[in-house]
């Protein structure tokens, strides 16, 4: 998978070079890659905002700069590069308007061979923008939470990992991503119950002993259940959605 990040603080995506999303790119499972918005203006201030029209606080980001930036990055893909040729991207604009982020949304961008994340800052980025790119290439507009950040980059590191974590090969053990909250399958729309390592006793604090039984069918169960009771005391409106989905979740066991 190929990731454009158009920001005007490369610098804030440095982690992105480390851990698993930093292993996937040294092994050519991503393909990252970051631009300077600024690298668009032509002006002495390289200038990327202006008052907004209509009036009303705060700069809106100028159109200009984002429009040479996204044909010059989301035009014709590289030969040979990750994204097939005459690959059109998607783009993805980070806001707090924007529909919301999902798990299950990050399964479907993770099956896209190429994004182009747009990072907002001031009030906003010109409408125009999204809607001239619309032209030629999908556009999200994501929302990852009902809270207000000071720009769109913090969101994109969360949209870039939520993402590059369901890729084939970049989690060591695949199967850690399958039994994520939120993921389909058995423990679907369910919240991850305690975990436990050694010791098998810390600070007089004792692992359950089902989980040291070696009875897989019991451990199963357990986990279930805990994550169930989590579930209720966290999040009940996730239960309510189970049960009004036929209670057919509780009765799987696969
Ligand atoms: N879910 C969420 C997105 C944002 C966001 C995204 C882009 C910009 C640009 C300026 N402020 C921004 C805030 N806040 N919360």
């Amino acid at each position: 998978m190929r990731i454009d990040i158009i920001t005007i603080f490369p610098d804030y995506f440095a982690p992105l070079e480390l851990s698993l999303i930093g292993k996937a790119r040294a092994a050519g499972i991503l393909d990252i890659r970051l631009h300077d918005l600024r690298s668009w203006t032509h002006d002495r201030h390289n200038t990327v905002d202006d008052t907004p029209y209509g009036g009303g606080p705060g700069m809106v980001m100028k159109p200009e700069p984002w429009g040479e930036a996204l044909d010059a990055v989301a035009g014709a893909p590289e030969p040979g590069g990750a994204a097939g040729p005459g690959a059109v991207p998607r783009l993805v604009v980070p806001t707090p308007s924007g529909t919301p982020f999902t798990q299950e949304r990050a399964k479907r961008l993770s099956e896209e061979p190429w994004l182009v994340f747009a990072c907002g800052r001031y009030e906003g980025i010109d409408s125009r923008v999204a809607a001239d790119a619309a032209r030629r290439m999908p556009v999200e507009e994501v929302s990852i939470g009902d809270y207000v950040l000071a720009g769109g980059e913090s969101a994109t590191l969360v949209i870039v990992e939520t993402v590059s974590r369901l890729l084939p090969g970049v989690l060591g053990n695949a199967e850690s991503a399958v039994q994520d909250s939120f993921a389909a399958g058995a423990m679907e729309n369910l919240l991850e119950g305690p975990v436990f390592t050694k010791p098998a006793r810390w600070r007089d604090l004792e692992v359950p002993p089902v989980l040291l039984s070696g009875d897989h069918g019991a451990v199963d169960r357990w986990r279930r259940h805990e994550a169930l009771r989590k579930t209720a005391r966290n999040r009940p409106e996730l239960l309510r959605a189970l049960a009004e989905g036929g209670m057919a979740g509780l009765d799987r066991t696969d």
